[in-house]
């Protein structure tokens, strides 16, 4: 604090020369927001009617915001479409629409509205930072004017982008993205010509800023981490769950592993649409998540987190993903192997008959091994290990190899991998690896409940996920999740393709 004495005391001084001292760790927020929805309407709304819309959900964000800030955060995130939803068409979300200007403009719009005018949702949520004096994230739409000069100008003469914005603890706007890997169903936005490497310093550490859907593809995400070396990712999401290697904690906690980031992530909340799942996770695991498929409420998440994780002593030298599964022979035979369909790809499945032992499932170049040793063998539950090494081509087109262990839908092995959240079955230990061809591995663990199991399992430098003492909760899933980007057809994938590719 500046304190207005009449000599330089020592306090000033340190304001002076150090304006913002350094963090080594800081306090992260994240909000799951129940979004209020606007009625679905054939034609657009007057723009008082989407701002006053708009203003509901930011009444509750505020409320976040505050709790937030009573338990000392600096960053608060709040999740994709949280202030308008997602049923629009181009001319419907229209009116919810502001022109967010570049953020070298330098522009704080609570104090100075009128200038890049009228942007009553940037002010809002400026003063919200302001005045709570944390830095705080939301997702909101964009509109950019073109002409017909530009030939891919789109016919109601805007550019419209689902756009992440950073506003800093003054109320200044540091930061803009535009999602460049729109879902299948946002035909409401365009994506922008080149994806887009945001960032931004901050006393504790370098952000940058990714959307929900660009976490399964190459860029913008890993060129964040792998040549920007980020330390905290932010992610705002509209989530649908896919159990059983596709829920969001469990992917987003897993990516944050694999990648050895800090990664903030925000989902919306809505059941009937299966969003839920939200965490501020670690590399070595996540500090605080969450997931509720029983309530419509909205939930914060507070917790500290180290500001350079890469520089802290418990931090993972780099894994050799296949190092140990290409040293060994296999560790039984394929005679049992049978196919099962997980989200529509056709895995190859051998059962864990005994309560003990090892086994291997290979898939095209990808070998999975798995030793493991269940606390007791359930009559009534199944698990098999999986593998998958193909092109994934249905919500999206992506290049996979997968090594799963799962728990069966029921007894009868035609169900194995379909969606299950409940299970019995404690494994006292496993150990989970696989010939991968990729560098980009995601370490899933999955427990009773859809729920996560912090510090229960580790990566090794040779490859293997493990569990020394089995995780407290029962097994639902443990997977290494692995990405082929150099075999993925070209990003980004535009809605014209998944409508000829669509199934579903
Ligand atoms: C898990 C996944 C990828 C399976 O296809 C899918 O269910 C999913 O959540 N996709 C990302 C959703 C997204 O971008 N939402 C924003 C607009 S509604």
């Amino acid at each position: 604090m500046i304190t207005f004495q009449p000599h330089i005391d020592a306090t000033f001084l340190i304001v002076l020369v150090f304006p913002a001292c350094a963090l080594d760790s800081y306090i992260a927020a994240v909000y799951e927001h129940s979004v209020i929805l606007p009625n679905v309407t054939g034609s657009p709304v007057c723009p008082d009617d989407a701002l006053m819309l708009m203003n509901k959900n930011m009444d509750v964000l505020e409320e976040a915001i505050k709790a937030a800030a009573q338990q000392h955060a600096h960053i608060i995130v709040t999740p994709e479409d949280g202030i308008y939803g997602w049923a629009f068409t181009r001319d419907t979300i229209f009116p919810y629409l502001e022109d967010i200007p570049d953020p070298q403009v330098n522009w704080i719009p609570c104090t100075d509205p009128k200038r890049f005018a009228p942007a009553p949702v940037q002010e809002r949520l400026s003063c919200m930072a302001r005045d709570n004096a944390l830095y705080v994230v939301a997702n909101i739409g964009d509109k950019k004017p073109c002409n017909s000069s530009d030939p891919k100008c789109p016919s109601n003469g805007h550019y419209q982008y689902n756009t992440n914005v950073v506003f800093d603890s003054d109320g200044k706007l540091v930061a803009r993205y535009h999602k460049y890997n729109l879902f299948m169903s946002e035909t409401q936005f365009d994506y922008p010509k080149e994806p887009e490497l945001v960032t931004f310093n901050t006393p504790f550490g370098k952000f940058g800023l990714f959307t929900c859907f660009d976490i399964l593809f190459h860029d913008p995400a890993v060129t964040l981490v792998s040549e920007l070396q980020v330390d905290t990712v932010l992610f705002t999401t509209a989530w649908m769950n896919v159990l059983p290697h596709l829920t969001a904690i469990e992917f987003h906690s897993a990516w944050a592993m694999g990648l050895g980031v800090n990664f903030l992530a925000a989902d919306t909340h809505n059941t009937s649409m299966a969003m839920t799942g939200s965490g501020i996770y670690a590399p070595d695991g996540p500090r605080a998540f969450h997931y509720d498929m029983e309530t419509e409420n909205g939930h914060l998440l507070v917790a500290e987190l180290s500001s350079h994780p890469r520089l802290s002593p418990a931090y993972p030298a780099a894994v050799n993903w296949s190092a140990y599964a290409k040293s060994v022979k296999r560790f039984s035979s394929d005679d049992h192997d049978f196919n099962g369909i997980i989200f529509f790809d056709q895995f190859t499945f051998t059962e864990l008959s005994k309560p003990e032992g090892n086994l291997t499932v290979c898939q095209k170049d990808l070998c999975c091994h798995l030793s493991y040793r269940m606390a007791e063998k359930q009559k009534d539950e199944v698990y098999v290990l999986g593998a998958f090494d193909g092109l994934h081509v249905v919500e999206g087109q992506y290049y996979l190899q997968i090594c799963i262990l799962l728990k069966c839908e029921s007894t009868d092995l035609k169900t194995c991998g379909q969606p299950v959240a409940i299970a019995q079955t404690k494994f006292e230990t496993f150990s989970l690896s696989g010939t991968f061809g990729t560098t980009y591995v995601f370490p899933e663990v999955l427990v009773s409940g859809v729920q996560l199991a912090p510090g229960e399992f580790q990566v090794l430098s040779d490859g293997r996920l493990i569990s020394q003492n089995g995780t407290s909760k029962p097994v639902l899933t443990v997977a290494l999740f692995g990405r082929c980007y150099e075999k993925d057809p070209p990003q980004p994938q535009s809605t014209l393709l998944f409508l000829n590719n669509g199934a579903a």
